[in-house]
C-alpha cells in the first residue's frame, strides 16, 4: 500500500533534515501507528505523504504508484477536527463527495448506514459546535473514510479526549475495525493504545525509524491493555523513547 525508500527532508531544504534516508513499507489492511517525541517529524511525515510537501531524496509510493502527485490519493485526517461549524454533520461528512463531484444523494443509503455505526444517526442535522469531543473526532473520522481512499492517515484523533472517552472510542474503533478494510496510518503519543489499536509500531526518532510488531492476538478487546505482553511492549517503547540508543 505504501513503500517509503531512503526519504531525506528539510524544511526550506537547509535546516537539520528532519529525516534522512527514511525507508519503510505498510501492508494494505495493516494498522500501523507512528510514535516519537514531540517534534520528531510525524506530522511532517504524514504530509510528505499526502503530498502536501514534497520530498529533498528519495521515493514515496502510494500502490505502487512513483509519479505523479499524492494530493488527494489518501484520507488524511489532521490533529484538529477542522470541521465546518456552518454545516450539519451531515453536510461535513459529505463534503469529500462533493469535493470529488460525486452525487451524495444516490449515496445516501451508504452514508446513512455509516451514520448509524458511528453512532450519529440522530444527530445528523446538528451542527458540530452542538456535540462532545468525541461525537466530533467520530464525524472527522467518517468524513475521512467519505473520500473512499483505501489508505487513511490519522494524526493524533483521540489525543485531546479525556481517558474515558478514549477508551470508549478505542472500543468502537476496534468493533469497527474488521469491517473497515482499510490500511491505517496512526499518530499518538499514548502507547497504549498504540500497541492495543496497532499491527506495528514504528517510533520515529532522530531522524530514524525503530519497528516493532504487537503480538497480541484479533480480535481485539480493550481488556488487553493488563495483558503481559502489551505491559512488557510498553516498557520496551518507554525505554527505545527516552534512553540513548
Ligand atoms: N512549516 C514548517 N517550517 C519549518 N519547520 C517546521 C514546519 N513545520 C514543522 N516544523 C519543524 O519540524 C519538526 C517536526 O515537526 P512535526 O510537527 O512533524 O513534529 P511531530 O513529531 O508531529 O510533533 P508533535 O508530536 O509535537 O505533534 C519540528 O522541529 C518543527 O518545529
Amino acid at each position: 500500500m505504501l513503500r517509503i525508500k531512503n526519504l531525506s527532508f528539510s524544511f526550506n531544504g537547509k535546516s537539520k533534515p528532519i529525516f534522512y534516508q527514511l525507508s519503510m513499507d505498510v501492508k494494505a489492511g495493516e494498522f500501523v501507528s507512528i510514535i516519537g517525541p514531540s517534534g520528531a517529524g510525524k506530522s511532517t511525515l504524514f504530509k510528505l505523504i499526502n503530498g502536501l510537501l514534497e520530498p529533498d531524496e528519495g521515493e514515496i509510493q502510494i500502490k505502487g504508484n512513483k509519479s505523479g502527485s499524492r494530493l488527494g490519493s489518501v484520507g488524511y485526517m489532521p490533529q484538529k477536527d477542522l470541521l465546518l461549524p456552518w454545516r450539519t454533520v451531515l453536510e461535513n461528512v459529505i463534503l469529500p463527495c462533493e469535493i470529488l463531484k460525486e452525487d451524495w444523494r444516490k449515496k445516501m443509503p451508504v452514508i446513512q448506514e455509516w451514520l448509524s455505526r458511528f453512532d450519529l444517526s440522530q444527530y445528523e442535522n446538528a451542527y458540530p459546535d452542538e456535540l462532545s469531543g468525541g461525537m466530533r473526532q467520530r464525524i472527522a473520522f467518517l468524513r475521512t473514510l467519505m473520500t473512499g481512499r483505501d489508505l487513511l492517515l490519522l494524526d493524533e484523533p483521540f489525543g485531546a479526549l479525556d481517558s474515558m472517552t478514549k477508551r470508549n472510542m478505542h472500543r468502537w474503533l476496534l468493533g469497527l475495525w474488521g469491517e473497515l478494510k482499510k490500511t491505517v496510518l496512526f499518530i499518538t503519543h499514548d502507547l497504549e493504545e498504540a500497541i492495543l489499536l496497532s499491527d506495528r509500531i514504528f517510533l520515529i526518532k532522530d531522524g530514524r525509524v525503530y519497528e516493532r510488531k504487537v503480538h497480541l492476538a484479533r480480535p481485539r478487546s480493550t481488556e488487553q491493555i493488563y495483558h503481559s505482553e502489551l505491559i512488557e511492549m510498553r516498557k520496551e517503547l518507554e525505554k527505545l523513547i527516552h534512553h540513548d540508543n
